[in-house]
């Protein structure tokens, strides 16, 4: 599903490598926790799936498509079938929940009467079928997560991908926010997940890629956060 070959990223202002020769593949319906220190490189790669940016070497796939090389006007495409989930929620804070996940929908042009049956679908399956009309402001930090996760998913995409979105939580509501991702997995979504967290990593014991200066340092199956404790 996903596929980086001698991938490097050099970011124009920096003389060190972002990404330095990362090679590995992430099958289709895998979990994965993309591990590593502060600045070694799990934004970038999640970046370069995204097409938010390109490589300055080797070669990304994602499905079929060689995504550092996909035209711009293919690029929406790859998108439509990548979900994305951050540590800020990125809700849009003048739509309420429902509209917030409707939208996703919406810009991909989806009839309406399809909008109006999935978004109370997916809504329920995060436990917010109760809350559709409210604000984004209105939501605890687990809330505003369920709907971020929502609107990922709505679209049934390929690939989700999670950049820290733990980070903002308590380890309770945290643990709410893995067992959605767990669930959303189980129905065969590949999912990659950037983060800090040693007590999920651990407790979860699901594969473990480590990046270190650019680097891949390790990948595991069933893997830990880190070996010294
Ligand atoms: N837009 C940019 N321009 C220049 N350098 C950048 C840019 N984005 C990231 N970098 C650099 O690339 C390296 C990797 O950064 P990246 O954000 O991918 O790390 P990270 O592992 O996601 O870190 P964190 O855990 O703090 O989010 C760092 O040295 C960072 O300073």
């Amino acid at each position: 599903m996903i596929r980086l070959e001698n991938v490097s990223k050099v970011y124009p202002t920096s003389t060190r490598p972002a990404l330095d020769d990362v090679t590995m593949g992430v099958e289709r319906g895998e979990f994965v926790f993309l591990i590593g220190p502060s600045g070694s490189g799990k934004s970038t790669l999640l970046r370069l799936l995204l097409r938010e940016d390109v490589p300055s070497g080797g070669t990304v796939w994602v499905a079929n498509w060689n995504v550092g090389r996909l035209a711009r006007r293919r690029v929406p495409r790859l998108r439509q079938r990548m979900g994305c989930v951050f540590q800020d929620f990125r809700l849009l804070p003048n739509k309420t929940v429902g509209e917030n996940v409707a939208f996703a929908l919406e810009v991909i042009g989806k009839p309406r009467h399809t909008i109006r049956t999935v978004v109370p679908e997916v809504l329920d399956m995060v436990d917010l079928g109760g809350k559709a009309d409210r604000m984004p402001s209105e939501l605890s930090g687990g809330e505003a997560q369920r709907v971020a996760i929502a609107r990922a998913f709505v679209n049934r995409p390929l690939v989700l991908l999670a950049d820290e979105p733990t980070g903002n939580l308590d380890p309770e509501t945290a643990g709410g926010i893995m067992t959605l991702l767990e669930r959303i997995n189980r129905t065969g979504t590949t999912v990659l997940m950037a983060t800090h967290d040693r007590q999920i990593v651990d407790s979860m014991r699901r594969r473990v890629v480590e990046l270190s200066s650019g680097k891949l340092a390790r990948d595991d199956d069933r893997g830990v956060y880190g070996t010294v404790r």
